[in-house]
């Protein structure tokens, strides 16, 4: 039986802007990435989801929309990342620096895919054109994606 990890992920857009984090150090070091991590056992999946915004990026939001199921297996790995991605237009807070995540606005028409996660230039676009999202992707090791599956849905 595969060990299931529960994590989320939260991208931020101001228009035509997007607020990715480079993540500084741990799992995804290096790569540009939404907001998101852990989902503690006392938190709902949402209830995680803010809280990491806020710890990441100082920014708080109420109102988080669900747009994506992304589950990820690494060759190896018995562990099964289950990620609940969600989208925000709507926030408080100033944007700052954490120990996590090096905060910078992007424009959604020049989005850094080459240092992101490879599998964020295949649902971004679904993501962009708003286009609810559920994959899957078999990873060896951190850059390489064996095969995956990934289709629209219209509820998550
Ligand atoms: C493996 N590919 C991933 C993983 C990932 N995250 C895992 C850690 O929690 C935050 C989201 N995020 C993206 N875009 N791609």
């Amino acid at each position: 039986a595969k060990m299931i990890k529960i994590l989320t992920l939260v991208l931020v857009r101001d228009g035509k802007r997007i607020l990715l984090g480079m993540k500084k150090r741990g799992f995804g070091e290096g790569r540009w990435n939404g907001f998101g991590g852990k989902v503690e056992k006392q938190e709902t999946v949402i209830d995680g989801a803010k809280r990491e915004l806020r710890e990441e990026c100082g920014l708080v939001s109420n109102i988080l929309e669900k747009i994506g199921l992304l589950k990820f297996e690494f060759v190896g790995d018995p562990q099964l990342l289950e990620v609940h991605v969600f989208t925000t237009e709507q926030f408080t807070g100033t944007v700052e620096e954490s120990s996590e995540m090096r905060p910078e606005w992007f424009d959604t028409t020049n989005i850094p895919f080459d240092k992101m996660w490879p599998d964020d230039k295949l649902w971004f676009p679904l993501y962009l054109k708003g286009q609810k999202f559920s994959g899957y992707f078999l990873f060896q090791g951190h850059d390489n994606i064996l095969k995956y599956t990934l289709d629209e849905v219209d509820d998550l």
